[in-house]
């Protein structure tokens, strides 16, 4: 029998992303800081998906070595987990956002705490639900060493979800951070009532405006064209289940930025991550307008006509 996977994180990424694992025929131990199951044996962030046989939920691991540990918390408690993680065993990590304290990204993390550790990241358009329902998806699994992304993706591939390799960790990272901000912008769009034609101008002019970061950064520009990058921000704009776009329509409504949290199905990764990203984007110089109103917008700097006008009144220039 193969190494078991650890996924680190009960909730409906870390349930997901444990399901798929068991797909490739490993055991699966998933690790919850509450590891208390349903009556149906479901994880209570995946009601509808009773874990199988091979997938055993945990407040501790066991003591063996794991193939892998696939890490499923939000990025701003990425770091209290990471002590968990075995040494010189491959760590990837799946959260989405930038640690609002250090503006560090998931890998960052990873280095900082656990030098011992591996890394790599797993990202795409990805909604947890359909992940556990087996439907059919696409994700990068970027690492800085080649053969890892490879050897990773091979793993952990099965024929309905296809994990491309790349190299492009910043790139990836970014595309994943940045879109959630996006998202959260776009559901302001559509509760406010400003139409479709804003919604996709603002996706298109917020792809731009993640490239120019991330090249700024030391990413590839093909990479944000990507599934970590447009393909997630597809989903994430206009597939109603996100909770980042969720927070925004919320927002667009009228609801305050805490009563908007309160009634969302989980974390909404874009809220914390547009002030980190403001930070970064000030600090390399990179002009992004529409991160800055959603962020200002958000800490109830500036009212929605205010955000608008900021953006519509922009001076004119070429496109790209
Ligand atoms: N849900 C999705 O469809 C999806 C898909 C891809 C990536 N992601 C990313 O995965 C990450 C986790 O998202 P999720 O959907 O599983 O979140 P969730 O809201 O469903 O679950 C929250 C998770 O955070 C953990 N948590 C909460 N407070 C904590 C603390 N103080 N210390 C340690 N852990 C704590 C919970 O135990 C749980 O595992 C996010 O970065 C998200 O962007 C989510
Ligand atoms: O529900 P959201 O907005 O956190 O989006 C979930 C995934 O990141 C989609 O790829």
């Amino acid at each position: 029998m193969s190494d078991p996977v650890f996924v680190l994180g009960g909730g409906a990424w870390g349930t997901a992303l444990a399901l798929h694992a068991a797909r490739t025929g490993a055991q699966v131990h998933l690790w919850a800081r509450n590891a208390q199951t349903l009556p149906n044996g479901a994880m209570p962030r995946l009601p509808d998906y009773p874990l199988p046989p091979t997938v055993h939920p945990c407040s501790t691991l066991p003591q063996v070595t794991p193939r892998c540990v696939m890490v499923a918390v939000p990025t701003q408690y990425l770091a209290s987990v990471l002590p968990l993680l075995p040494s010189g065993v491959a760590a990837i990590l799946c959260c989405k956002g930038i640690e609002r304290q250090t503006l560090a990204f998931p890998l960052d993390i990873l280095a900082r705490e656990r030098a011992d550790v591996p890394g790599a990241v797993l990202c795409g358009p990805n909604f947890a639900r359909e992940i556990a329902a087996g439907l059919p998806a696409a994700a990068v699994l970027a690492a800085p060493d080649a053969t890892r992304a490879q050897n990773l993706s091979t793993q952990l591939s099965t024929p309905l979800f296809r994990l491309y390799a790349s190299t492009d960790c910043v790139g990836v990272q970014l595309g994943a951070a940045a879109k959630n901000v996006i998202a959260v912008a776009s559901g302001v769009t559509i509760g406010a009532g400003l139409g479709e034609n804003a919604r996709a101008a603002l996706i298109t002019r917020g792809l731009a405006e993640i490239t120019r970061l991330a090249t700024a950064l030391g990413g590839q520009a093909a990479t944000l064209a990507g599934l970590a990058g447009l393909g997630d921000l597809l989903l994430t704009c206009t597939g109603a289940s996100s909770r980042n776009y969720q927070m925004g329509l919320a927002l667009g409504q009228g609801m305050s930025t805490q009563t908007a949290l309160n009634s969302l199905p989980g974390v909404a990764e874009g809220v914390t991550t547009a002030a980190a990203l403001q930070s970064l984007a000030r600090t390399h110089g990179v002009e992004t307008p529409i991160t800055d109103c959603i962020a200002a917008f958000m800490e109830g700097r500036i009212t929605l006509p205010q955000a608008t006008h900021s953006l519509l009144s922009r001076p004119l220039k070429s496109e790209a």
